[in-house]
C-alpha cells in the first residue's frame, strides 16, 4: 500500500536531468508540491507547458504539482527536503550558490554518483564542506531513470546517521512500485554507487566485444572483491556492499544497456574514442572520472586494484583491451574471497609472467 504522507512545504529537488526528473515526479505524484530547479529557463518553459522532460526523459508524463522553475531561491526557500541530482563535476558550484537560502531544519539528500576532481570527496562530504551542520542523506541503489518512470519495480536506499531524515524520505518516495530501505552506512552507500559505474564500463566494452556470460561473471564478482578492498583501505565497512547500494547497483549497471557508463563502455568496445563515446551520449557518465579518480587513488595507497589499472589503460591510454584482460589472466592466482582466504597467504605463479598489478 502506497504510504499517505503529510506536508507543510514544498519538497525541491535540483538538477532537471533524467534522475532529478523521476525523483521529483514520484513526489509530485502523492500530491505533494515539488519545484524542480534547472538551469536552462526555456526548458522551464517547456515542462511547465508540455507537463513531460522531453529532453531527458520523453513519454513520462508529469503529475500536476510539479512545478519546473530557473529560479533557484523560489525552489529552495521553505523547502522541507532538498535533493541534489546535479552531476558531480558541478555539485559543489550549485550548492554555493543555494546556500544562502538554505536553513539548518532542511534535509539535503544526495543520488549523485561520483566523486569530485580535485578534493576526492563524495557529495555528502561536499554537503558537509559547504552546509556545516546540515541535515545529511544518500539515495542510492539500482536505478535506472527510465524504468523508475516505467514503474518497473524499484527499491533504493537511503541512508544517514538522522533517523527522523531517513523516515521521512522513505515515507516521501515509497509508492506500489518504489521500495526504500534504510541505513546509517552513508559513506559506504554512496561509495557503492560511485565505483560501480568504473566496473560498468569494463562491462560494456566486454559485451561489444562479443564476450561471453562467463566472462561478465567473473568481472562483476571481482569488481565486488575490487570494490569491498577499496572500501576496506578508505575506512568504509565492506558489508554495505552486500545491499542494494553494492551488489545490487552494481549488477544492473553492468547488466543494462540503459545504463549511460555501459553504453560509453559498449562504445569503447566497438572502436570509438573516449570523446566520440561521452559526445554521442550527450548525458552523464560518472563512470570516466571515477575511473581516473579512483586509478590515482589505488595509485597512491597502494591498493591492488588490477580491474582499475587494465580499464585506465585501455580508456586513457588506448592500450588494447585484449592484450589487457590476457594479462591479467596470466597474472598471479589468487584468493576467492579474502575476507575468508587472505590474498598474501595464496599467491600462486600463473601461466605466464606476472604482473606488478
Ligand atoms: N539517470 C539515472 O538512472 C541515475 C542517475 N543517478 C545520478 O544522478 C546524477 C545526475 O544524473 P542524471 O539526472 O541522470 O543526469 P543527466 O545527464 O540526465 O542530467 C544532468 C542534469 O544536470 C544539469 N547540469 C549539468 N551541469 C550543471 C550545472 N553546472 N549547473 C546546473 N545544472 C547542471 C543538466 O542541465 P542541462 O540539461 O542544462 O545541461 C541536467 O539537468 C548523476 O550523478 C548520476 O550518477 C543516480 C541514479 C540513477
Ligand atoms: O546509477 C544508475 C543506476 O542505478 C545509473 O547508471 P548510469 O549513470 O550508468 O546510467
Amino acid at each position: 500500500m502506497e504510504t499517505q504522507v503529510t506536508h507543510t512545504s514544498h519538497i525541491a529537488v535540483l538538477g532537471g536531468g533524467s534522475f532529478g526528473t523521476v525523483i521529483a515526479n514520484m513526489v509530485a505524484e502523492k500530491g505533494l508540491p515539488v519545484r524542480l530547479w534547472m538551469r536552462d529557463a526555456e526548458r522551464v518553459e517547456q515542462i511547465n507547458r508540455e507537463r513531460c522532460n522531453t529532453r531527458y526523459v520523453p513519454d513520462y508524463p508529469l503529475a500536476a504539482s510539479l512545478e519546473a522553475t530557473a529560479d533557484l531561491s523560489y525552489a529552495l526557500k521553505g523547502a522541507e527536503v532538498v535533493f541534489l541530482s546535479i552531476p558531480s563535476h558541478a555539485f559543489r558550484s550549485v550548492l554555493r550558490q543555494a546556500v544562502i537560502d538554505l536553513t539548518p531544519e532542511q534535509m539535503l539528500i544526495s543520488t549523485t554518483k561520483g566523486i569530485e576532481t580535485e578534493s576526492f570527496s563524495l557529495m555528502s562530504e561536499i554537503i558537509a564542506d559547504e552546509v556545516p551542520g546540515a541535515r545529511i542523506g544518500v539515495l542510492s541503489g539500482p536505478n535506472l531513470a527510465k524504468e523508475i518512470a516505467r514503474r518497473q519495480l524499484t527499491a533504493t536506499v537511503i541512508a544517514s546517521q538522522d533517523e527522523a531524515l531517513r523516515s521521512r524520505i522513505q515515507q516521501l518516495l515509497h509508492s506500489p512500485y518504489f521500495r526504500v530501505y534504510a541505513s546509517t552506512d552513508t559513506y559506504g552507500v554512496e561509495l557503492g554507487g560511485t565505483l560501480k559505474n568504473i566496473y560498468a564500463i569494463a562491462a560494456g566494452m566486454s559485451a561489444a566485444l562479443g564476450m561471453g556470460e562467463n566472462t561478465r561473471s567473473m568481472l562483476m564478482t571481482r569488481a565486488l572483491a575490487e570494490m569491498s578492498r577499496f572500501a576496506v583501505s578508505m575506512g568504509a565497512n565492506p558489508m554495505t556492499f552486500l545491499g542494494l547500494a553494492g551488489v545490487g547497483d552494481l549488477i544492473v549497471t553492468c547488466m543494462s544497456p540503459l545504463s549511460r557508463n555501459y553504453r560509453v563502455g559498449y562504445a569503447l568496445g566497438q572502436g570509438k574514442t573516449l570523446d566520440e563515446a561521452v559526445s554521442v551520449l550527450g548525458e552523464v557518465a560518472e563512470g570516466v572520472n571515477t575511473l581516473h579518480q579512483v586509478r590515482d587513488k589505488a595509485s597512491e595507497m597502494n591498493i591492488y586494484m588490477p580491474l582499475v589499472m587494465g580499464l585506465y589503460e585501455v580508456v586513457f591510454t588506448g592500450a588494447p583491451v585484449t592484450e589487457v584482460a590476457r594479462s591479467m589472466m596470466v597474472n598471479v592466482q589468487s584468493s576467492d574471497v579474502e575476507f575468508v582466504l587472505p590474498r598474501d597467504a595464496c599467491a600462486v605463479s600463473g601461466a605466464g609472467p606476472s604482473s606488478s598489478q
